[in-house]
């Protein structure tokens, strides 16, 4: 039996005439070249199905479509050409566009003090639509960071201040006793709380970037709140992660407004929407904050 006999209702016409917005396959498996590395990847490929009288699009051709990210790095350019291939294989049938790519970026991050390093993985989503021959792209990527409480931290000093007033009241200090009593748990008997922490960053980006702005816009991001999660550690590195922590005390919108004022300096990006959670240790509900920016027009 050859391809002629076979039936096609994909050719067919709809049984009720009505265009759809979006059509195709989502979490196709794919490994994609990003920033040098191979990485396992799912995509979401689709078209608009204007024509409300055809059956079907043709799923196969979006699918082969796929193949041109296997050896190229991901790169606007390269959404772009895989978009209007989408739609040159759906002449008459489709004028919309859309390619979504989700995977995880793997970075080597180094210790803070020790001469080791381990991998830390962000997860980051590409959206590409070319809509009316508009080409348009957004990133979504997941950074996770280390957030302390300042009004706990805050607490905590005035429970140890208090402590110091009933163990030191009315004696002469003593610079050993002192020293004795800091490095006590009886002395600094209160420890503020810290959380896991996700900022969500979805990325507007230019038009005219050449690449994927990924581990500059994740490298600005871990600057600004400057408690990363960490990877291979000793106590040298805690030592200086809790040293972090103690210098970067943050609400979530302590959080929201650092990643906010560095992203906007960002190059590549002309709008961003950020939400950072703290996935609380005080509560069972997470502390949430949102943030827009947009970069005005020249
Ligand atoms: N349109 C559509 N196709 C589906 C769906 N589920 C599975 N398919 C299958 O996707 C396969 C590929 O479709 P096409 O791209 O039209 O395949 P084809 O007709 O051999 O290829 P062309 O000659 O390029 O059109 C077909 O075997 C369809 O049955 C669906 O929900 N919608």
């Amino acid at each position: 039996m050859n391809s002629m006999t076979l039936p096609d209702i994909a050719a067919q016409a709809a049984r009720q005439a009505l265009p759809l917005e979006w059509v195709g396959m989502r979490g196709i498996a794919l490994p994609v070249l990003l920033e040098g590395q191979r990485l396992s990847a799912k995509a979401d490929a689709g078209v608009s199905l204007d024509d409300g009288e055809a059956r079907g699009i043709h799923m196969s051709r979006l699918y082969l479509a796929l193949e041109a990210l296997e050896q190229k790095n991901l790169s606007p350019a390269l959404l772009h050409q895989v978009l209007k291939d989408f739609l040159q294989s759906h002449e008459g049938l489709s004028s919309r566009a859309y390619l979504n790519i989700h995977t995880d970026l793997l970075l080597k991050r180094s210790a803070l003090i020790s001469p080791l390093a381990g991998w830390k993985s962000y997860p980051a989503s590409i959206f590409a639509s070319l809509i009316n021959e508009v080409f348009h792209v957004e990133l979504k990527i997941e950074v996770p960071y280390s957030s302390t409480c300042p009004c706990s931290a805050a607490l905590a000093r005035q429970l140890i201040q208090q402590k110091f007033i009933a163990d030191f009241a009315n004696k002469a200090l003593q610079h050993a006793d002192v020293l004795a009593w800091l490095g006590s748990t009886q002395g600094i008997l209160a420890t503020p709380h810290s959380q896991r922490s996700t900022a969500q960053l979805h990325l507007h980006l230019d038009d005219f970037i050449d690449e994927f702005p990924l581990s500059v816009i994740i490298n600005d991001a871990e600057a600004a709140l400057g408690t990363a999660v960490q990877t291979a550690v000793k106590r040298a590195d805690e030592q200086a992660f809790a040293l972090a922590n103690g210098q970067n005390l943050m609400f979530c919108e302590d959080a929201a407004r650092r990643l906010n004022l560095a992203l906007r300096r960002t190059p590549g990006i002309s709008a961003f929407q950020l939400r950072v959670i703290h996935a609380e240790s005080l509560h069972a509900h997470d502390a949430v904050a949102e943030s827009h920016w947009q970069r005005e027009q020249a």
